[in-house]
């Protein structure tokens, strides 16, 4: 599946490959241009060619067979939350590659202890690994953007092991990253307690002298 197609250059390489592509395009004109231009080169390359006019972000299911691999030059301003969208939404998806800005490329390929390991970074290991698998350049583009691009490609793998839920885990990540210059403990005290011994007040044993000694309601 691709997301973003756009024109179509993308879309054309992939068909082309022989691959089988859903594609989600928001723009209604260029989804409905796609298909066209992608029939004037070929009526076998648009057979294997289906469009779905949609917010990448709100679309919960697809048309065919389940997709097993994500191939997009990604809308910058919302590449980090359709990639992680859809390997949540589409475990079928075992395979990813997209074009990114450079800097959100390395985010999400850092390994802990990096300088840009972030919120992207733990999310998207929750899934798959993650790796840099080329920089792209901003002189192939036309008009030339103001960033760099990388491409990324991801390989699911089994998530971790644990008793909290996925959604507990990010809730912790996103709370533990929310404050940049905080110690993680910190960081965590809203969502996870201040970490610091318990007073006398708070220590079950007194509590429970406390309220015996009180009179029932
Ligand atoms: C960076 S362009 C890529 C165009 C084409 N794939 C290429 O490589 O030349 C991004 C495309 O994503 C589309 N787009 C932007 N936000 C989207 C969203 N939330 N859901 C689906 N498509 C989106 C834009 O309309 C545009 O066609």
């Amino acid at each position: 599946m691709e997301v973003g197609p756009g024109l179509g250059s993308l879309t054309l390489g992939l068909l082309e490959a022989g691959a089988s592509v859903v594609a989600v395009e928001i723009d209604p004109t260029l989804a409905r241009q796609i298909p066209e231009t992608v029939a004037g080169r070929s009526a076998d390359l648009a057979a294997r060619l289906t469009v779905v006019p949609a917010d990448a972000l709100d679309v919960t299911e697809l048309p065919g067979e389940p997709p097993t691999a994500l191939v997009a030059n990604l809308p910058y301003n919302v590449a980090v939350p359709v990639l992680l969208t859809f390997l949540e939404r589409f475990d079928s998806l075992e395979r990813v590659l997209v074009m990114v800005q450079a800097e959100v490329a390395d985010r999400l390929a850092a390994a802990p202890g990096s300088k840009v390991y972030g919120v992207p970074s733990v999310k998207a290991a929750w899934y798959a690994s993650a790796r840099r698998a080329g920089t792209v350049g901003r002189s192939v583009f036309w008009p030339v953007p103001n960033v760099d691009s990388a491409l990324v490609a991801l390989e699911r793998r089994d998530p971790p092991t644990t008793t909290a839920t996925r959604e507990e885990v990010f809730a912790v990540v996103d709370a533990a990253f929310a404050q940049r210059r905080k110690t993680l403990r910190a960081a965590l005290a809203r969502t996870a307690g201040s970490g610091r011994p318990p007073s006398a007040c708070s220590s079950p044993r007194v509590s429970t002298r406390r309220h015996a000694a009180r009179p029932s309601p």
